[in-house]
C-alpha cells in the first residue's frame, strides 16, 4: 500500500444544507462507525453524529458561514464514532452547490493515529522523568546544548534552586568554561551524527555562583520529542578531583618549603637530560647547602632552622628566571636545574642567589639571624653518560666551595673531558 492511499483512509466528504445529509462518502460513513454512504444518507441530520455538547457551536458555525458572517475555516473537533470510541478529526469547510442551492461541503481528516502516537510519546516521556526525577545522579537531556530535560539532582550539582531554573538557560555552554566549550561542541556533534555511541569525560564546569564543579559526564544519544538529543548522567566529583590534585601535589612536593622533592626533580632531571642531549641545548645544574647549618639547629632550635629553609626556598625562587627549577634535594641542600643555560649565565645566577640569601635576615621567636650558602655548579658535556653522573659533578664542586671558605661558588672540574 502506497503512502497516498494510506492517508486517504483517514479522509472522507460530506455535503449537506441544515445539517440534512446531500452526499456522503463511504470514508466519511466509515470515520463514523457505518457500513455504507447509504446509512448516512439514510439519517435526518448529521447533528446526529456530533457530540450533543457541540451541536449549538456547529449549528452557529454552519449559519455564520452560510450567511456570509465567517469564512469558510479549518477547525478541529474530537468525535465519537457509533461504538462510542473517540477521535480526532480536521474539518475544512468549502461552500459549494447542490441542486442549484447553496450547501456546505466538509472535508474530514482523521489524525487520530497521530494523536495516539503523541500520547505514546508523552507517556514513555512521562515514564522517563518518573524514572530520572527522584535519581541521586544528574541527569539532563539537551540538543545542541539546549536544556530539554533536568532532574533535581542535576539542578543541585549546578547549584540552581530547580530543574526549571536550569531549563530556563538559553544554552548549556554557559555552564562550560570557555576554553572546554569548543571540544565539547565536538563532543555533540560526533554523538548527534552517530560517530560514537557514547563517551564519558570528567570535566570542569560552572556552577550557578561560579565556582568550579568537577563532573564525571556519561553521554549518548537518546529520542526527545521524536528527535536525536543527548542524554548526559553527571555525576559531581569535586572533592575527588580535589583529594587526587592534593595527592599529587603532596607526592611532588616537599611540605616545608612547598618546593618540587627529590622525587619530582629527579624525574625533570631525567627529561631535561634527554632533551639537551638530543637537541644540544646547554643544561647546567646548581647544588646549594646552607652553610653552618648545623649550627642554627643548635644556637636556634630546629623550627628557627626550618624558618631559614623555608625563607631561603621563597627567595630563590625570586632569582630564577621562568622555567629554572629549584627543589628542595635533602636536608639543608637544594637543587637547581637552569634548562638552555650556558655555564658564564648559571655562573651569574648562582652569584645572585648566593649575594641575596646572605642579605636575608631570619626571624623565628626573638631570634635574628643570617647565613650564608655555597654553590657547586655543572654543566652538561657530552661525557655526563646520566643525569646522576652531572649531579655528581655539581655535588663535588660544592665540596669544593666547602672546602675554600664556604659563601662562594664553585665550577666543577671538566674531569671527564679529554
Ligand atoms: N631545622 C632543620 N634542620 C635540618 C633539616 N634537615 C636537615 N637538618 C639539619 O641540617 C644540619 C646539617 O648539618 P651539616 O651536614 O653538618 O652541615 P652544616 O652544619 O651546614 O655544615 P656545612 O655544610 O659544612 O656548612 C644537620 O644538623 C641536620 O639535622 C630540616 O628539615 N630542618
Amino acid at each position: 500500500m502506497g503512502k497516498v492511499s494510506d492517508i486517504s483512509a483517514y479522509y472522507g466528504i460530506v455535503i449537506h444544507r441544515d445539517f440534512v445529509p446531500l452526499f456522503a462518502d463511504e470514508r466519511y460513513a466509515q470515520m463514523f462507525g457505518y457500513d455504507s454512504a447509504e446509512d448516512i444518507m439514510a439519517l435526518p441530520s448529521l447533528l446526529e453524529l456530533i457530540a450533543e455538547d457541540d451541536r449549538d457551536e456547529a449549528i452557529s458555525a454552519y449559519e455564520a458561514v452560510m450567511s456570509g458572517q465567517a469564512r469558510p475555516k479549518v477547525r478541529v473537533y474530537e468525535n465519537y464514532n457509533r461504538d462510542g470510541e473517540q477521535f480526532s478529526v480536521l474539518t475544512i469547510d468549502h461552500l459549494t452547490e447542490w441542486q442549484g442551492k447553496p450547501a456546505l461541503q466538509i472535508t474530514l481528516v482523521d489524525f487520530s493515529p497521530q494523536i495516539a502516537a503523541e500520547k505514546k510519546l508523552q507517556q514513555s516521556e512521562q515514564r522517563y522523568r518518573l524514572l530520572t526525577e527522584s535519581s541521586l545522579q544528574g541527569i539532563m537531556v539537551h540538543r545542541f546544548f539546549e536544556p530539554l530535560y533536568c532532574n533535581q539532582a542535576m539542578a543541585n550539582i549546578l547549584g540552581y534552586d530547580s530543574p526549571e531554573a536550569v531549563l530556563k538557560l538559553d544554552s548549556l555552554l554557559s555552564i562550560i568554561p570557555e576554553e572546554n566549550q569548543q571540544q565539547a561542541i565536538q563532543l555533540h556533534e560526533r554523538l548527534i551524527q552517530g560517530e560514537v555511541d557514547s563517551n564519558s569525560v570528567v570535566t570542569e564546569n560552572v556552577r550557578r555562583d561560579g565556582t568550579s564543579a568537577w563532573l564525571h559526564i556519561s553521554e549518548a544519544v537518546v529520542k526527545w520529542n521524536g528527535i536525536p538529543a543527548v542524554q548526559s548522567l553527571m555525576m559531581d566529583v569535586t572533592q575527588q578531583h580535589h583529594d587526587q590534585r592534593r595527592l599529587e601535589f603532596q607526592a611532588n612536593h616537599d611540605p616545608l618549603t612547598g618546593l618540587m622533592n627529590r622525587r619530582s626533580m629527579s624525574e625533570t632531571l631525567t627529561e631535561e637530560f634527554a632533551i639537551s642531549k638530543r637537541s644540544l641545548q646547554p643544561l647546567c645544574c646548581i647544588l646549594l647547602d646552607i652553610d653552618n647549618f648545623k649550627q642554627i639547629n643548635d644556637r636556634f632550635g630546629h623550627s628557627a632552622g626550618d624558618e631559614a629553609l623555608r625563607l631561603f626556598a621563597i627567595e630563590s625562587l625570586k632569582v630564577l628566571r621562568n622555567g629554572d627549577y629549584l627543589c628542595r634535594w635533602g636536608g639543608e641542600e637544594f637543587l637547581l636545574l637552569l634548562p638552555n643555560t650556558v655555564q658564564e649565565q648559571a655562573l651569574l645566577i648562582a652569584d645572585r642567589v648566593r649575594e641575596h640569601l646572605a642579605e636575608l635576615e631570619v626571624t623565628k621567636d626573638e631570634h635574628k639571624f643570617s647565613t650564608t650558602v655555597s654553590l657547586g655548579l655543572a654543566m652538561l658535556t657530552s661525557y655526563d653518560s646520566s643525569p646522576e653522573a652531572l649531579v655528581a659533578r655539581a655535588d663535588s664542586a660544592l665540596y669544593i666551595a666547602k672546602e675554600r671558605g664556604k659563601n662562594r661558588v664553585e665550577l666543577a672540574p671538566q674531569v671527564y673531558e679529554l
